[in-house]
């Protein structure tokens, strides 16, 4: 069996010491990239999250028709088809073998696009999950700042603050058929979702117990350690912990400094590194929220002595002296392009 991923579990749930917590959660996204936030039920409560699963199940399940009239667009809002998506074009030699319906940002409550009329009645269920995520996401931007030493601490939550703006952030259910019922996939040389790192600023995670796939590209570059949905300690917690990863718009904005790891979702079959007690042999739904700071925040210098001595890695100085500031939208539309080859070739 693969080792597993060696990833920390925090507990940002508490009233305790934020300083420690906060440098606890920088120090991990520094090294890992990846943590899992302890689901205590205090900032996502359990029932919103089983909730949310049920939806996106009936929102899968939904007649073919419905879903193909919300076809994803170039605002990134919508469905995209079976193998549509291709998260790693230089190494597929076919699409993702998943769904995905992607929902941007409400307005007054309401989705700014076309949803499937099966889940229309369901419409103030996905803006009250995507307010929880928003706010846990408000919460760890603060803990990042206070961790970094940013001055103001509020830096980063500020740039993500809705009143400033709109912003690219995106709730994505996914759904991955069973082996089973994808047979034209080979296990060893096709993926369920390609290697990619995410493109925000963080992403939250849900997954469901016992369903396998997830895996992340270690620090050699070449191995890849599946992510256990239940890590050890977590067991009798209300929910499995939320997967947190930091996204490139973060990583590129703190030069380097915070790492995004790149992941991938694979079918785990017998002998291929699955995590006792999970397998690919059900139907696999996830649920991401992408989280991004409104779309005209300037990617400039962090106020944090921490980010400005880091040199990204290299002996080459620092790269925020020479490189052009881009806006968030703009470093979301590089990253989209790259993925999204047909809707970007069709359209120009
Ligand atoms: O489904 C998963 O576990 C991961 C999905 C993912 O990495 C993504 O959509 O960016
Ligand atoms: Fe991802």
């Amino acid at each position: 069996m693969a080792q597993i991923a060696k990833i920390p579990v925090i507990d940002i749930s508490g009233d305790g010491d934020q300083e420690q917590v906060a440098k606890e959660l920088v120090e991990a996204a520094i090294e890992h990239g990846f943590i899992y936030i302890k689901n205590t039920g205090k900032d996502i409560p359990a029932d919103a999250i089983e909730r949310a699963f049920d939806l996106s199940k009936k929102l899968f399940k939904a007649p073919l028709e419905e879903k193909q009239a919300c076809t994803i667009q170039k605002n990134n809002r919508g469905w995209s088809a079976m193998q549509y998506e291709t998260l790693d074009p230089a190494t597929q030699r076919v699409g993702d073998f998943k769904e995905a319906f992607n929902f941007g940002e409400f307005v007054d409550g309401k989705a700014d696009q076309p949803i499937p009329p099966t889940i229309a009645e369901e419409e103030d269920q996905i803006n009250e999950f995507r307010e929880l995520c928003y706010q846990l996401c408000l919460k760890i931007n603060t803990l990042l700042g206070i961790g970094l030493q940013v001055t103001p601490p509020d830096f980063f939550r500020d740039a993500h603050l809705h009143s400033k703006g709109a912003s690219g952030t995106i709730l994505r259910f996914l759904y991955y058929p069973p082996h089973t019922e994808t047979p034209s996939a080979d296990r060893e040389a096709d993926v369920r979702a390609g290697a990619h790192s995410d493109y925000g600023s963080m992403t939250l995670l849900f997954r469901l117990k016992g369903q396998a796939g997830l895996e992340i590209l270690t620090q050699d570059g070449k191995t890849w350690a599946p992510v256990p949905v239940v890590p050890p300690g977590t067991e009798n917690d209300p929910s499995p912990p939320i997967l947190l990863n930091i996204g490139d718009l973060l990583s590129y904005w703190t030069n380097g400094l915070l790492r995004s790891t790149v992941h991938r979702v694979v079918f785990p079959g017998p002998g291929k590194g699955a995590v006792e007690g999970e397998t690919d042999t059900e139907p696999r739904y996830s649920m991401a929220f992408f989280c991004h700071p409104v779309g005209t925040t300037p990617l400039t210098a962090v106020p944090s002595e921490r980010v400005r001595s880091y040199n990204g890695g290299t002996d080459e100085g620092n790269p925020y002296a020479e490189r052009k500031v881009l806006t968030a939208d703009e470093h979301l539309m590089m990253r989209l392009k790259a993925s999204y080859l047909q809707l970007y070739k069709d359209k120009e």
